[in-house]
């Protein structure tokens, strides 16, 4: 059989970003959920460059792509999309899409996934409503941050809801689903504090990612 009679045609693509300071077992657990309940062909963590809404982070981008792409190694349907480290300035998530959009086309079903604290924060997001006009968007609940949208943003969501996370596979763009997953309330916050105080971050991150962290001596001090 040749190469492209092998290759299966990807029809739907879920992208999860963030900024991976470190990666850790909590959105590892929560891409399968995901991926198992969306039903989508790929589901990419995609490492934010220049996060828009918060400090530098610790680790530098190649560094938390590199502990990314080790963490998802071997795992079916999981990917790593570096785009972001490929661009300069703040990484935009409608810049992300936009590009996206321009290599799959306009027919492959395509779903941006965000937590509930990130949720919480998207009328600051940069022209967070086109978002909606060039993918779908899946809310994570998180237990540890209840959600407490804008007003402006929960009216725009609840005419877009979907019945069940499946039915976002089936139109590219402009559904709205909030999933609830099992809930491991691990912070990258939380191990890099663990990092600098001398105490183990074992079965918080796979052990490909603690090793990388103790190789590279990442987080040795605390700037949260
Ligand atoms: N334990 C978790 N379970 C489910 N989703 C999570 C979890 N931790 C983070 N997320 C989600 O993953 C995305 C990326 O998160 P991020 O990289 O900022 O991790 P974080 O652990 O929240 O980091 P930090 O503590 O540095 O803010 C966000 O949408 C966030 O809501
Ligand atoms: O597009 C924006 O304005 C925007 C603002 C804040 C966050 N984001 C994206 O949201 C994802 C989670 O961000 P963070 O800071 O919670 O790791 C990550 O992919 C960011 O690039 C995007």
């Amino acid at each position: 059989m040749t190469d492209f009679l092998q290759q299966k045609s990807v029809n739907s693509v879920a992208i999860f970003g963030g900024t991976f300071d470190p990666v850790h077992n909590g959105h590892l657990r929560s891409a399968i959920e995901i991926k198992e309940a969306l039903g989508v062909d790929e589901l990419r963590l995609m490492p934010s460059h220049r996060p828009p809404l918060r400090g530098a982070p610790g680790a530098e981008s190649r560094q938390r792509l590199a502990m990314v792409a080790a963490a998802v190694n071997g795992q079916s349907g999981l990917r790593v999309d570096d785009r972001e480290l490929r661009r300069d300035g703040p990484s935009y998530t409608v810049d992300t899409l936009r590009d996206l959009r321009a290599e799959l086309g306009t027919a492959v079903s395509l779903t941006v996934v965000m937590g509930s604290d990130a949720f919480n924060q998207l009328h600051r997001w940069q022209d967070w409503q086109s978002l909606f006009s060039l993918a779908n968007v899946l809310l994570l609940h998180r237990a540890d941050y209840p959600l407490a949208a804008d007003a402006t943003v929960t009216a725009f969501v609840e005419a877009r809801r979907v019945a069940d996370a499946s039915k976002l596979t089936a139109v590219s763009a402009g559904g709205f689903y909030e999933l609830g997953l099992i809930q491991l309330p691990i912070s990258a916050t939380d191990i890099r504090q663990r990092l600098a105080s001398g105490k183990s971050i074992s079965y918080l991150v796979p052990d490909v990612v603690a090793d990388y962290i103790a190789e590279h001596g990442l987080y040795t001090q605390c700037k949260t």
